[in-house]
């Protein structure tokens, strides 16, 4: 939304460059008026004066408009509302009426509405369009109310009376608009073309689409209409109660005595205790809002899947629900919004560098500017004869004359005849990584694993889609920005996947970043902070790589997105000899790997965490496992040739000197950098880096995401010796700790366990008894919540998502549970009387 207002309003590719560019003369004459700042003057009376104030008023023109409209709308509601505006009020008031009839009782909210906006820059349009937008929405009202309200309007021009009549109508103006109409379209063509220009009006102002419009209203058409459909069951079963009372005497009383009944026909439990499973530990308590299951559902048979889409449609939140978990509500994230640009400078900062260059002999023309969020690029076309050299040598004399600390030139602009010279703005803007996520961008990113990262040049969020990156190599100097980059990829990742789809492994030598997003679900282990364990987290991620692709080959997919899908619809065909009953193939969730600061892991055990992200770089692509590596030292010990021939994609922060530039991007550029997450961007397929404004998102909004998921899992599952332990080792090949098959595996449900070489029995005989114990306490937790969900068990019994899988397949075997249904949960085929007989029985 933003983002196209804000190319519009500085420039962008054609139609841009004609919008934004002023052409010479007019430039020029602009630069002149504005020069009176620098105190030039042409003569004219009081020049100076007329300047000043100008500058005081630049760039908050929207301030005054704003209060402006406010003060007007004030007194307008005093006079209309509550006849308090005396004379001159009710003057102005019968004045509007004429013109405007009921109408005018809007116009009070409508200026009220748009100065606060105006005030609080809320706006994402020009004033200019927001006042034609107000204008059309004001004129379809009129002509709509005037047709529902006046049916004779067209009569009403003609006789005395009917001043009184178009008054209580919709005034002249809505005769004007909706006489003609309706004569001409019948009333309802009429009205059919008025609410068409009335939406055209509300797109004009808010630059939304069509589509994200629709949605929004129909959000909000959900939100209200949630409640009212609650409250009209309600008052039907109240009536249906009611009349089958009366018509079947003995029902009252039973329905009465329903609190006491033995017989649990309702959410409560045996004796009436509210059915809290014994199993469900205090934590649940934690977890409010979210733990939905808590309360069984009253029928057999009932489908578990169905219940949780029921408990999850209840809560209180506006994120999506996808499969078992409730994504974080867009409202944890601050949004920038859009921010006041002052073109009157931009514009006078690209005559400055026209007329610099024409001093030193080059015959250039401005022919665009694209106003970014931190820099503003400044395309010029070279006259006749004219190097491209003699700009590129003039760097400095153009930092000089642009009062800037630096300039970065592009010579030429990759695939045009033009010159950019990228020049930083006095101001810069902020781009929250709320902004982003909420951009027509974001609605277009379907894969998991795209993360945002920023605004382009021409203020475009920028997603990367790290599946086809597939690794990547962040650098910059201390303060650049890189802690800040990992953070918004993570919480990007967190506001838009569950832990059912991506997995972490965060790497934090420096101890300080990552900490915030401890006992997260989407955690294969908590953030690592000791090198050593960090280089054995790498080596397990190694070894995860060699299990999916053993998985892989011995079904027959090429990669993880085949796998997952035949997994879904059921489709995988097991090897010869094993038991697709004993050996269940889960779905396989990404995994991420984050190092902040490999300096630390390199110093420590160089060789071996070399070799495990080469080998990782190299292959794990397919197996859906990727790395993001960060750096503030990129030099050539750390980044070595071979990560970085294996690491393609690079996100280039400000470095202090052209040969770190080279190191990270193979290329200079990256030293002409502001910092602040300022950054150019390789993303592995391209050897053009894009300029990007890095998103920045505050720990108060991070602490929210993570808090939104940890109360859907408030026992943080972690795989077992990822990091194994300090003299573990880290080889990518030798195992840490050397744990048994069954703890190795990945336990995220991406078929850790899957070994089809092992043995798939999950009980052997030395766990029989402790196997028995879980599974009373796994068929007690699925029958009670009637939910044949894995996770479930793998949360609440604190196992791998393998050995859960096992469980439930026995479960299964047992009659408790129905078959596998892809992703979705199983259907629960035992009630909770059933089990409690089982358990009086003794059977269980
Ligand atoms: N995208 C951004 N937008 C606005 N400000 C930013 C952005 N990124 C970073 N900053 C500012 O720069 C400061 C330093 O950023 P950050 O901690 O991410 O740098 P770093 O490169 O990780 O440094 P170090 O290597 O020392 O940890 C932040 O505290 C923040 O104020």
């Amino acid at each position: 939304m933003s983002s196209s207002s804000r190319s519009s309003g500085g420039s962008s590719k054609g139609g841009r460059s004609k919008a934004a560019t002023p052409p010479r003369g007019s430039s020029r004459a602009k630069s002149g008026s504005s020069g009176g700042a620098k105190g030039s003057t042409n003569g004219k009376p009081n020049p100076k004066g007329q300047s000043e104030v100008r500058q005081a008023v630049s760039g908050r023109e929207h301030e005054f408009l704003g209060l402006v409209l406010i003060g007007a709308g004030i007194v307008l509601g005093l006079a209309m509302y509550l006849d308090l505006a005396g004379p001159l009020g009710a003057g102005i008031e019968t004045s509007i009426g004429w013109f405007l009839g009921v109408g005018r009782y809007l116009l009070p909210i409508v200026l009220l509405v748009s100065g606060g906006a105006l005030v609080r820059k809320h706006v994402s349009s020009s004033p200019v369009t927001i006042a034609l937008g107000w204008g059309l929405i004001l004129l379809s009202v009129l002509g709509i109310i005037h047709i529902v309200r006046t049916p004779d309007s067209l009569t009403t021009f003609q006789d005395g009376d009917d001043v009184t009549t178009l008054g209580e109508g919709a005034g002249w103006i809505g005769a004007l608009v909706g006489g003609p109409l309706e004569a001409l379209l019948a009333p309802v063509g009429g009205i059919v073309v008025l609410v068409a220009v009335l939406v055209g009006a509300a797109l004009l102002i808010t630059q939304t689409s069509l589509r994200t419009m629709a949605e929004s209203a129909s959000r909000g058409a959900a939100a209200v209409a949630r409640p009212v459909g609650r409250a009209t069951k309600k008052a039907l079963s109240d009536l249906s109660t009611l009349s089958s009372e009366r018509e079947d005497g003995e029902r009252p009383g039973r329905r009465r005595q329903r609190p006491d009944d033995d017989r649990p026909s309702s959410p409560q439990g045996v004796h009436g205790e509210p059915l809290s499973p014994a199993l469900y530990d205090g934590a649940e308590d934690d977890a409010d809002i979210f733990s939905a299951p808590k309360s069984a559902p009253k029928k057999r048979r009932k489908k578990a899947a169905a219940a949780a889409a029921s408990t999850q449609a209840a809560l209180p939140i506006d994120g999506e629900t996808v499969g078992e978990w409730v994504l974080p509500p867009l409202g944890h994230l601050k949004q920038a919004g859009q921010q006041a640009i002052n073109m009157a400078e931009i514009e006078r900062r690209g005559q400055t560098l026209q007329e610099s260059l024409a001093q030193h002999n080059v015959d250039t023309e401005l022919i665009g500017m694209t106003v970014g969020p931190t820099v503003t690029r400044y395309e010029l076309e070279l006259g006749p004869g004219v190097k491209v050299a003699r700009i590129t040598s003039l760097q400095k004399d153009i930092a000089y004359a642009m009062a800037a600390t630096d300039v970065r030139i592009l010579a030429p602009i990759p695939g045009r005849s033009a010159i950019g010279v990228e020049v930083p703005n006095h101001q810069r803007q902020l781009v929250a990584l709320g902004d982003l996520l909420v951009s027509p961008e974001a609605g277009e990113a379907s894969h998991p694993l795209e993360v945002a990262v920023g605004k382009d040049i021409a203020g475009k969020a920028v997603f990367l889609d790290i599946s086809t990156t597939p690794h990547l190599l962040i650098a910059g100097a201390t303060g650049a920005g890189k802690s800040s980059g990992i953070n918004c990829i993570i919480t990007s990742l967190l506001m838009r996947t569950t832990p059912d789809q991506v997995r972490l492994i965060l790497i934090d030598p420096k101890q300080v970043e990552m900490g915030q997003y401890q006992r997260l679900p989407h955690l294969l282990t908590e953030p690592v902070t000791n090198p050593k364990k960090a280089a054995n987290a790498l080596g397990w991620a190694v070894k995860e790589m060699e299990k999916r692709y053993d998985i892989l080959s011995a079904v027959g997919y090429r990669d993880i997105t085949g796998y997952n899908e035949a997994v879904v619809k059921g489709e995988i065909d097991p090897p010869p000899g094993v038991d697709p009953d004993d050996t269940p193939y889960e779905h396989m969730p990404y995994i991420v790997v984050v190092v902040d600061e490999l300096n630390d892991l390199m110093m420590v055990a160089a060789r071996d965490v070399e070799e495990s992200i080469t080998r990782i770089a190299q292959k794990a692509r397919a197996v859906g496992i990727h790395l993001i590596i960060a750096t503030q030292r990129p030099s050539v010990n750390v980044i070595t040739g071979v990560i970085k021939a294996n690491v393609p994609a690079r996100m280039a922060f400000a470095v202090s000197s052209l040969t770190d530039s080279r190191v990270i991007l193979d290329q200079p550029g990256a030293e002409k950098l502001v910092g602040k997450g300022d950054m150019l961007l390789l993303p592995g397929n391209s050897s053009v880096p894009n300029r990007i404004q890095g998103s920045f998102v505050g720990e108060d909004e991070v602490r929210k995401v993570v808090k939104h998921w940890r109360a859907q899992a408030p026992e943080p599952v972690y795989t077992q010796n990822v990091e194994g332990d300090e003299e573990g080792g880290g080889a990518a090949g030798a195992a840490p700790a050397s744990p048994p098959a069954q703890q190795m595996s990945f336990d995220g449900g991406a078929g850790g366990g899957l070994d089809v070489t092992s043995d798939a029995n999950a009980f052997s005989a030395g766990e029989e008894d402790e196997d028995a114990v879980m599974m009373r306490q796994a068929m007690e937790l699925v029958v009670r919540s009637q939910l044949g969900s894995t996770s479930m068990l793998q949360r609440k019994l604190k196992v791998g998502f393998a050995r859960a899988g096992r469980i439930m397949d026995l479960l299964e075997q047992r009659g408790v549970v129905g078959p596998s249904e892809g992703s979705k949960a199983r259907e629960v085929l035992m009630t909770v009387e059933e089990f409690e007989l089982l358990q009086q029985n003794g059977s269980v």
